[in-house]
C-alpha cells in the first residue's frame, strides 16, 4: 500500500523503543471511567508506521446500515492471542503495557486490533468496545497512535459529565480504563481537514472487543 507520512511527522529514531510509563497522566472522566495519556511514548514511530502500512494484510470491510451495504470507513486487521504480531516492536509495546498495567488490570493484554485511517474521510463512529466483557466489567483498552494526528473524542452515555477530546499524535499512548467502555462512548470523527494516514493499534485483554 502506498501511503506516506508527511515530513512534518518524522520521528526517525533508529531503534523502535518505548519510554518508561511512569510519566503517564490519569484523568478521571466520571462514572468510574478514566483515561491515561502519554504523548510521544514510542520512539522510532516513522519506521513502525511505514512497516505496518507495508506489511499488514489490511482488510476493507462492509457493513449493513439502514438496509444498505456500506464500506466501513477504515481498513482493519486483527491479531488474536496466539497470532504473531505484525512487527516485533508491537511485542515490546504489549510487554511494556503488561508490565505497567498488569497488576491493576489483573490480566495481560493479549489481542491487537489495527485500524488504518487513510485520510479524513475515514473515522470511527460513537461506540464503546462492548462486544465482549467490556459491556459488564471494568477493563482497559490501550491505544498506540501512529501517523497523522487525529482526535479521540469521548462522551458519557448519561447526561452529566463533560465530553472530552484528546489529540492523538505520532507515537502517543492513550489507555481507556475503568468503566470507560460501558459508561462512556468514544469516536474518531471524520474531518474535512487535509490529514494524512493514521494507524491505531488497540491492545485488549481476552474477551474484550
Ligand atoms: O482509532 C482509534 O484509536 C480508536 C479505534 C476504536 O475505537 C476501535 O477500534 O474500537
Ligand atoms: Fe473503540
Amino acid at each position: 500500500m502506498a501511503l506516506h507520512l508527511q515530513t512534518s511527522l518524522f520521528d526517525q529514531a533508529d531503534e523502535i523503543t518505548v519510554r518508561p510509563l511512569d510519566g503517564v497522566r490519569r484523568e478521571q472522566l466520571g462514572d468510574g471511567a478514566w483515561i491515561d495519556v502519554l504523548p510521544q511514548w514510542l520512539q522510532g514511530a516513522d519506521a513502525l508506521f511505514e512497516a505496518l502500512v507495508r506489511d499488514v494484510a489490511w482488510r476493507a470491510e462492509e457493513r449493513v446500515m439502514y438496509e444498505r451495504v456500506v464500506a466501513v470507513p477504515r481498513l482493519l486487521a486483527f491479531f488474536g492471542r496466539r497470532d504473531p504480531l505484525p512487527h516485533p516492536a508491537l511485542e515490546t509495546v504489549r510487554t511494556a503495557l503488561g508490565a505497567h498495567y498488569g497488576a491493576e488490570l489483573g490480566e495481560p493484554f493479549t489481542t491487537a486490533g489495527l485500524c488504518l485511517y487513510r485520510d479524513g474521510r475515514d473515522g470511527v463512529a460513537w461506540h464503546g468496545d462492548t462486544g465482549g466483557r467490556g459491556s459488564t466489567e471494568d477493563t482497559m483498552v490501550a491505544i498506540l497512535s501512529l501517523g497523522a494526528p487525529r482526535h479521540l473524542t469521548l462522551r458519557p452515555r448519561r447526561p452529566g459529565p463533560v465530553p472530552v477530546r484528546r489529540p492523538l499524535g505520532h507515537g502517543d499512548l492513550i489507555v481507556m480504563g475503568g468503566s470507560c467502555q460501558r459508561t462512556w462512548e468514544h469516536a474518531v470523527p471524520k474531518t474535512a481537514r487535509a490529514v494524512g494516514p493514521r494507524i491505531s493499534v488497540q491492545f485488549r485483554p481476552d474477551g474484550v472487543r
